[in-house]
């Protein structure tokens, strides 16, 4: 965490328990501020972040707490439920108690994995969520929506439980690999598609400048993401209907994670899933050319992929049949009507969802293995 620059910016997130979501650089003193009257302090992290979580961990020390590190396996393996119970385990014999506080450091599966052992921990303990990817800034650690990964899916078993605070540290994207980036900036096209195209315009002005994690550009992007994320989560916290908004492109990206093992990135998957429903989409009439074509069109300006395995339809129509979204055994998709018109899409006819994948995925070839991103 670096010194302070400018002024962070807020975003308030207006749900039954309302938080705000701050977006600068060097905000430890928040982030020891979100701590409270909590006695104990775990931090839960990622590998890459060791030097940081010591660094929070000194800081909160010397503010008086007793504050801990659990190191978790990286991405998609510490969201395992046998790294939750290590973690319960480490609660256990560190005492954490009901007012005592968990930090979530780093990507999105660290904020997932931290936010759902919190919320399981004694029925439930404050989260501080401190993300340092760009995933998880602009998606994963707001909303309160934390999970885990099963024999049965993803993201199956969990638990919403809001932070009481999110600290965006935009100084941590600079250790961030190039490609993690990329993946999170599918997560900011979808919320440009759904609700707020003008960060489509911003993307397709400059999309180098968009890329730049130490530029204004960012910053731009992390906020209005943040944005479209607040008013949807401040308003539908538990998914009974809006909040199904923001899982546009999840119902194949899922089914591709899935089928590749979780070795490809979260955003990778989703950006061909964004491409398949706008194709099905434009297939069922309901979305004109234009913005139909303007997601590959976008999604290719900053490096992520818009198709997948010719030959895998019929493998991921069966992994989409686990879909949270679906109703009575009946795929349902997120779709647009238009920029920022979203909608759903019931029970498709399957030879509609076959010419759209045949659409967006005809020459490709690579899965099973490979990883993207
Ligand atoms: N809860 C939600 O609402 C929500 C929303 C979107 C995505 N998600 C979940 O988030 C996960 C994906 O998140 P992600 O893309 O951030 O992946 P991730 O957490 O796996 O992080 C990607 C990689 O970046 C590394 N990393 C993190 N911060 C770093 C830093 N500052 N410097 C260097 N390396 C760093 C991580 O250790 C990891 O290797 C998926 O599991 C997805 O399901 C959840
Ligand atoms: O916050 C949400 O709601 C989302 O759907 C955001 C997604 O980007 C995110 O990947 C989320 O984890 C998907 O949730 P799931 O309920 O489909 O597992
Ligand atoms: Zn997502």
């Amino acid at each position: 965490m670096t010194e302070r620059a400018d002024e962070p910016v807020q975003v308030r997130v207006e749900s039954a328990h309302p938080y705000t979501v701050t977006i600068g650089r060097g905000l430890l003193p928040e982030i020891i501020k979100a701590c409270g009257a909590s006695h104990r302090v775990a931090i839960i992290y990622q590998p890459p972040l060791a030097e940081t979580a010591e660094g929070l961990r000194e800081a909160l020390e010397e503010s008086g707490y007793e504050a801990h590190r659990l190191e978790i396996p990286d991405a998609e393996n510490g969201k395992d439920l046998t790294v939750a119970g290590y973690c319960w385990d480490v609660l256990g014999q560190i005492g954490l108690g009901r007012r005592d506080t968990v930090i979530g450091l780093g990507g999105g599966a660290a904020t997932d994995l931290a936010g759902f052992v919190a919320a399981t921990w004694m029925r439930g303990v404050n989260v501080v969520q401190v993300p340092t990817t760009l995933l998880g800034m602009v998606d994963a650690a707001v909303g309160g929506k934390t999970g885990i990964n099963t024999d049965a899916g993803k993201n199956l078993v969990g638990v919403f439980h809001e932070p009481t605070a999110v600290l965006v540290d935009t100084a941590t994207l600079a250790t961030v690999p190039p490609n993690e980036i990329v993946s999170g900036m599918a997560e900011v096209i979808k919320c440009g598609f759904i609700a707020d195209p003008e960060i489509l315009d911003i993307i397709e002005r400059d999309p180098k400048a968009a890329l730049d994690p130490e530029g204004e550009t960012m910053v731009e992007l992390i906020r209005r993401s943040v944005q479209v994320k607040a008013d949807v989560v401040g308003k539908d916290l538990k998914e009974s209907d809006l909040r199904e908004i923001l899982n546009y492109g999840h119902t194949l990206g899922h089914a591709i994670e899935r089928r590749e093992s979780y070795r490809w990135r979260h955003g990778a998957a989703v950006a061909v899933g964004m491409c398949f429903v706008a194709e099905l989409s434009r297939l069922a009439g309901r979305l004109d050319d234009a913005t139909a074509d303007r997601h590959a069109a976008v999604l290719k300006l900053v490096g992520l992929p818009t198709g997948y395995d010719e030959g895998a339809f019929s493998r991921l129509l069966e992994l989409m049949q686990g879909d949270k979204k679906n109703h009575s055994g009946m795929l349902r998709f997120v779709v647009i009507d238009g920029l920022a018109k979203p909608s759903r899409l019931e029970g498709p006819d399957p030879t509609l969802m076959a010419a759209a994948y045949s659409a967006i995925s005809e020459g490709h070839t690579t899965s099973g293995g490979g990883i993207f991103l």
